[in-house]
């Protein structure tokens, strides 16, 4: 695992632009494609308009999240809105997007479409996963005392799961944690003082279920980056 810390949120988006789109590059030329699996909420925004005017042949990248909220692609909370408003634009607008929202009324009557819709991206093990993190120590939907926290962390055949979380509002669909473990390079992106705080504490021993980023900190499959910045 590895620790990084940023005077300034700018900095901190700048460096995390500059060090996924060399793993795609990489990625691209060792293998002809690449595949990103991004997070939302409002961390990642910055970097993706910076990653939409990166230099890289965005038409062998495919993107997809590693969870969303269960609203209309078009809703203000959905990540998928949020990825096709701030990086599907300019030169990543030619990248493969595949989204995690179905027509179905929820998650789990949609969990096997999006399932399907899933194995359509060409290239896995992933090869960079970015990860956020919430107050409550969640990341990606795997949210503490969810009902469902065990199947999706124990994996099934299904590469994700629908999820109610008790802690924050609307259904959700997430990959399962053996699912965003398959990465070859995997970054948490956290900001503000209280994200650190958060961070600390599930840096001490404690419950993984608790709180889950436990499970991304303790694992030994795929190093950990972190980056942190101060909101600004
Ligand atoms: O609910 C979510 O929140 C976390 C963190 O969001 P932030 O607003 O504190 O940056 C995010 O990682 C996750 O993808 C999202 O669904």
């Amino acid at each position: 695992m590895t620790e990084q810390l940023f005077q300034t949120n700018e900095e901190m988006q700048q460096a995390l632009a500059k060090e996924i789109t060399k793993h795609l590059s990489s990625a691209i030329r060792d293998r002809g494609r690449a595949s990103l699996v991004l997070s939302g909420g409002s961390t990642p925004k910055r970097l993706f308009q910076i990653l939409a005017d990166c230099d890289l042949d965005w038409a062998k990248v495919w993107i997809t999240l590693a969870d969303d909220r269960w609203v209309d692609p078009d809703h203000k909370d959905s990540n998928e809105h949020l990825v096709n408003d701030n990086l599907l634009l300019n030169k990543a607008r030619f990248a493969t997007f595949i989204g995690l929202k179905t027509p179905a009324d929820n998650p789990f009557d949609g969990a096997n479409a999006c399932h399907q819709k899933l194995q359509d991206i060409a290239s896995q093990p992933f090869d960079v996963t970015l990860l956020g993190m919430g107050a409550d120590g969640h990341t990606a939907s795997l949210f503490p005392c969810a009902e469902e926290l065990g199947k999706a962390v124990e994996g099934s055949n299904l590469v994700c799961q629908g999820v109610v979380p008790k802690t924050a509002p609307y259904q959700r669909m997430t990959l399962t944690l053996p699912v965003l473990l398959n990465s070859r390079a995997l970054f948490l992106q956290i900001a503000g003082d209280d994200k650190k705080e958060v961070y600390k504490t599930a840096c001490e021993p404690g419950d993984e279920a608790q709180m889950p980023i436990r499970y991304f900190i303790r694992q030994k499959r795929v190093p950990l980056q972190v980056y942190w910045a101060p909101k600004d």
